[in-house]
């Protein structure tokens, strides 16, 4: 563990050096992953890539699953079987595939039975399994939520998925640091939500690129921990790696009570005080700082396709000559067709169809209070065809009913659902018809994202509640709302689990477990058997061919984000093979199925077999969800190389793992690559020697490549074998952990995964686990 060297240190940096196992030469870094989330979406294929290496779990209590995506969020009886809940088999099958692997591998998991279930991002702070200070991963891109307190939480793709489940360990480099200061305070009625739209909208959605964003400053100072989710929760959609707020004393007190947290003997003290460490030190360089007054944000709405194309909710839909880009003109011109409005109109005349309260981002209890305060006594517009309220877990859920906010949604014409990602993502029965115009609390307004044609317009949720009533976009009367930090820090401590409460509480946050059947092994029907049929994984990776010569696909648009180039729809699979169908499909297909011949891809050069490049002239492209299937279906289009002027860090990341070549070039250079292939058809890629080659042999241009990519191809090689044989560093690492000062780490959830891994093995009845726990409350047990 690299020692600090006394030179100033940001907060990201700092964490990070607590993690470093090996560092080489070139600077890639084995890091060590204190917390890793999974669910039922990305972790098929990786479970599938250890059972063909016959590879158990390492460290399968630092892992806690559970299902959201794809879940249903109707009314679910108790003890419910996902035969009967689930209709879809894809996604039936990737719920109990889950369950059979986090079975089978020990893995702690919270499925549809249980109290807790809940969206990832949700329930890990929710039960004090997200700590400061801890490097937490997910295959999930919204892992940045975690940042709110203070630890280095990011999204990876599936390939690492595997590789964190084998070793428990990631690989990769070093970010830049980039801090957003916040100064002043938020007026009363502007939330977390609508900062961070001005954020996107200042920066853009590929403003925080190759990044950490530190959110500092006394607006973010006030801010309740729900709040700092929040915004941390939409660092990706500024396209950075992670987000961060140091932890402080709202921190320390939403922790306090956690069932998880570090509480025994002096493991409560031991965290604080090494939690009190971590900040960014006052000389820290950072790479670029942002300042944002408070006092200028205002409630905001996106108009467009992209999360930065917002605008003040009083303000008018823009017109492309507003922009001074041309690609953003290009942008918004492609976005005002889709979102079926005219520049000048007025936000608040523009009406919608739904209304969604929910998602990782705002799905917490403070937000359906905020809501709740604005509907008691209306009624949703009769113009409007649905409103829906999806708590983000089932302790939230049982909260808000406790205090009876279920029945002012309902009063008022909402529907109450059980938790799940819902109407986010459009993954499971909750999803949009065409045409249709949705005001949501979610982060994602990328075309087609809640439903294939649906329109969305991302809001807080008390203009989503608004919004409602009116039935066109609305401001939540001023007199309603307080300021929102000062509001949610008296919320959240309300629902919380007491510190001395036993395991057997039924709170609403009892987080013990229960006897359910969905803890319990699949049932025979369900056969969700998750190697059996499933082709042979990639992750071992063949050598890049050193020439390439072929068609390149030229598309016309910039931020293509990966919801885009592999649709929800397909997205149930467990496999990571013969996904070319699902290919750009909305773009590729019309509504009836029929193909677009208009869509490059679709011309009978790119139908053939052979290497063939894709090309996109805009910028950040693969932004958006860490869905590694975006990169799985390229590859299996035949695409060998993809150019654009920037590419989004997880699809960079995620690509290289699966030996397709990435070339970022400045826009002269695709100029010319474009021009040469409709003049020629053809060009040729050399890697070895960096160059772009017309067809006469002659080079068009160099391009760059960071050295660790560039061997990496060459080489091919596997990553998961290169990392189990650091087995023996990596455990040494855990262990001079402990002996200084931070075995509580582990510690804290060490004795609840394994009872819980215990009595599931044991078909829910309470075994030797019980002991343990007691034992160890006891202080009697050294782990
Ligand atoms: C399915 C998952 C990979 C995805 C993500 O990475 O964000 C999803 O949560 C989303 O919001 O699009
Ligand atoms: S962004 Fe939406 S789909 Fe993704 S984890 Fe959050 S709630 Fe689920």
């Amino acid at each position: 563990m690299p020692e600090s060297s006394g030179k100033p240190r940001t907060l990201y940096q700092k964490i990070l050096d607590d993690h470093v196992v090996l560092e080489r030469e070139d600077g890639t870094l084995l890091l060590y992953i204190d917390r890793h989330l999974i669910h039922e979406v990305t972790s098929p294929q990786a479970f599938n890539g250890l059972d063909n290496r016959h590879l158990p779990v390492n460290r399968p209590h630092l892992t806690l699953a559970t299902s959201d995506h794809n879940v249903p969020t109707t009314p679910r009886p108790r003890h419910v079987k996902t035969s009967d809940y689930l209709k879809s088999p894809a996604a039936r099958n990737q719920v109990d595939t889950l369950s059979t692997n986090t079975l089978r591998h020990r893995i702690p998991y919270l499925g549809l039975n249980s109290k807790s279930q809940g969206i990832v991002h949700v329930i890990g702070p929710e039960l004090g399994f997200t700590l400061p200070g801890t490097t937490i991963v997910c295959g999930d891109s919204h892992t940045s939520t975690h940042g709110a307190f203070g630890a280095l939480a990011f999204g990876i793709g599936t390939s690492e998925v595997e590789h964190v489940l084998a070793t428990q360990t990631v690989v990769g480099g070093r970010w830049g640091n980039m801090r957003v200061e916040v100064t002043g305070q938020l007026a009363p009625g502007v939330g977390s939500k609508d900062l961070m739209l001005h954020i996107i909208g200042t920066i853009g959605t590929a403003g925080g690129t190759g990044m950490v964003l530190e959110f500092t400053g006394s607006a973010i100072r006030a801010l309740s921990m729900e709040a700092r989710m929040t915004l941390c929760n939409m660092s990706i959609e500024a396209g950075a790696r992670a987000g961060l707020i140091a932890p402080d004393a709202t921190t320390i007190a939403y922790l306090k009570s956690r069932r998880l947290a570090p509480k025994y003997g002096s493991q409560w003290n031991e965290a604080v005080k090494y939690w009190n460490t971590l900040y960014s030190d006052p000389d820290a360089v950072f790479d670029k700082t942002v300042t944002v007054d408070a006092k200028n944000v205002v409630p905001t709405v996106t108009w467009g396709t992209s999360p930065e194309q917002v605008v003040p909710l009083t303000g008018k839909v823009p017109y492309p000559e507003d922009f001074n880009d041309p690609e953003k003109q290009e942008s918004a011109r492609q976005a005002l067709t889709y979102m079926g409005l005219n520049s000048g109109t007025p936000i608040f005349s523009i009406p919608v169809d739904k209304v969604f309260i929910g998602s990782c981002t705002n799905a917490r209890l403070s937000d359906f209070r905020l809501a709740a305060r604005i509907l008691r006594g209306h009624k949703i517009s009769p113009g409007l065809k649905l409103a829906l309220a999806v708590p983000g877990s089932g302790a939230i859920k049982a909260a808000a009913e406790k205090e009876g906010l279920d029945k002012v949604f309902k009063d008022a014409g909402f529907l109450w659902r059980e938790a799940g990602c819902s109407l986010c993502v459009g993954l499971n029965p909750d999803a949009l018809e065409p045409g249709e115009r949705c005001a949501s609390t979610s982060n994602r307004n990328f075309e087609s994202r809640q439903g294939t044609g649906g329109r969305t317009h991302l809001v807080s949720p008390a203009v989503a509640a608004a919004t409602a009533i009116a039935g066109t976009f609305a401001l939540p009367p001023r007199s309603i709302l307080g300021a929102e930090g000062e509001d949610r820090d008296k919320i959240q401590l309300e629902y919380e689990v007491g510190e001395n409460e036993s395991e057997e509480s039924n709170g609403p946050s009892d987080l013990s477990g229960s006897d359910s059947e969905d803890d319990l092994p699949p049932t025979a029907s369900s056969d969700p058997s998750p190697s059996a049929s499933i082709p042979t994984p990639a992750s071992k990776v063949s050598p890049f061919t050193t020439t390439l010569t072929g068609p390149t696909a030229v598309l016309h648009r910039s931020n293509i984000d990966t919801d885009a180039i592999f649709p929800k729809q397909f997205i149930t699979t467990v496999s990571r093979t013969g996904l070319s169908e699902a290919l750009f499909y909305n773009l590729r297909f019309r509504p009836d199925g029929t193909a677009d011949t208009d869509f490059p891809l679709n011309q009978q050069k790119f139908q053939r077999s052979g290497t063939k490049f894709l090309l996109t002239t805009g910028a950040n492209f693969g932004c958006g969800s860490s869905r590694e299937h975006a990169v799985w279906a390229i590859r299996d289009f035949g695409f060998k190389v993809v150019m654009a002027p920037s590419f989004a860090d997880i699809f960079y990341n995620n690509s290289f793992k699966n030996g397709l070549l990435l070339i970022a070039l400045p826009s002269s250079v695709i100029d010319l690559v474009v021009a040469e292939t409709e003049a020629n058809g053809e060009i040729t890629i050399n890697l070895p020697n960096q160059h772009i080659v017309n067809h006469e042999g002659i080079v068009l241009a160099k391009f760059e490549i960071p050295e660790r990519r560039k061997l990496e191809l060459l080489r091919g090689g596997d990553e998961i074998d290169e990392g189990l044989r650091c087995l023996k560093e990596i455990e040494s690492f855990e262990n001079s952990r402990r002996g200084n000062g931070r075995g509580w780490i582990e510690e804290s959830v060490r004795c609840w995964a394994t009872e819980r891994a215990e009595r599931r093995s044991r078909g829910g009845k309470c075994g030797a686990g019980k002991i343990i726990g007691r034992e160890q409350k006891a202080g009697g047990i050294e782990w």
